[in-house]
């Protein structure tokens, strides 16, 4: 088994003149969730765009699953699920028609289809949502849905790009708990960027980008306890003080 799902080597990028990231390394293994930190502007969704080959770098290489992403496009792309910032669901469509529409676009066969939207609208307590418009659900749910067809086609790595805001607390840690539980149960990486410090839990894997540059690849507890820092808030505030903006 591959134990490195990740690997970003000295990757670089710049829209036009402007340098937007710089000599980012990063290493991310299976089963592990990695929160990413960082404020306006730091680069986050350009690096999601990289991974995702919405963008192409202009140094650098990266690698998913042992092979190059830009010589492997379509392996690449089979191992990834994304969920955007902005919703991308058809409103007017109902949920499995949503997820149908992923699935065919992944090359999924009809049989294979039914038993995984079947599987993830169980797994999000969403099967009696089935042929509900998007349109009547509320926001939470509509993440949800999001989320299932990420996780459609089994990806090794689901990358989330704010991917909780807007919803209200309670949902919010409903969310942030299923997403953990999936890498210990499911074995999948997960790559999550936030604002929302709170949302970052000792356990993860913590990530902050400062000004286009990696500041700190380590787990979160273990950064904390080398800053002798108690809360995740005081590590981020120090990190800034430290070298950010
Ligand atoms: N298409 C673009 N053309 C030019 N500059 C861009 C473009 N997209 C983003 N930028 C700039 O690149 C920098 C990084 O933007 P990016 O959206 O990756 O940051 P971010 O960390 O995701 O920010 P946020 O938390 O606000 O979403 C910012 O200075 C932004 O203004």
């Amino acid at each position: 088994m591959i134990d490195e799902v990740l690997a970003i080597d000295q990757l670089g990028f710049q829209y036009g003149e402007k340098q937007v990231l710089s000599d980012i390394s990063l290493s991310l293994n299976s089963g592990k969730y990695y929160a990413l930190l960082g404020p306006n502007g730091a680069g986050k969704s350009t690096l999601f765009s990289l991974i995702c080959q919405l963008l192409r770098p202009v140094s650098g290489s990266l690698n998913l699953m042992g092979k190059n992403t830009q010589k492997h496009t379509r392996f690449a792309l089979k191992q990834l699920g994304i969920v955007f910032q902005q919703p991308t669901l058809d409103l007017d469509l109902t949920v499995t028609q949503n997820l149908q529409y992923h699935a065919s676009l992944q090359g999924m066969s009809g049989a294979l289809t039914r038993q995984r939207i079947e599987e993830e609208l169980a797994r999000f307590g969403l099967a009696d949502r089935a042929k509900d418009k998007v349109r009547a659900l509320n926001g939470g749910h509509r993440r949800r849905v999001e989320i299932a067809r990420a996780l459609l086609h089994k990806p090794k790595l689901l990358l989330l790009d704010e991917a909780t805001v807007g919803l209200d607390q309670n949902t919010r840690d409903a969310m942030n708990t299923h997403l953990r539980a999936l890498c210990d149960s499911e074995g999948i990486t997960i790559l999550s960027s936030t604002h929302l410090i709170d949302e970052v839990k000792p356990n993860d894997e913590l990530i902050v980008l400062l000004n286009g540059q990696v500041k700190l690849q380590q787990r979160c507890e273990e950064a904390m306890k080398s800053l002798g820092v108690e809360t995740v808030q005081q590590l981020y505030r120090q990190m800034h003080m430290s070298g950010g903006q």
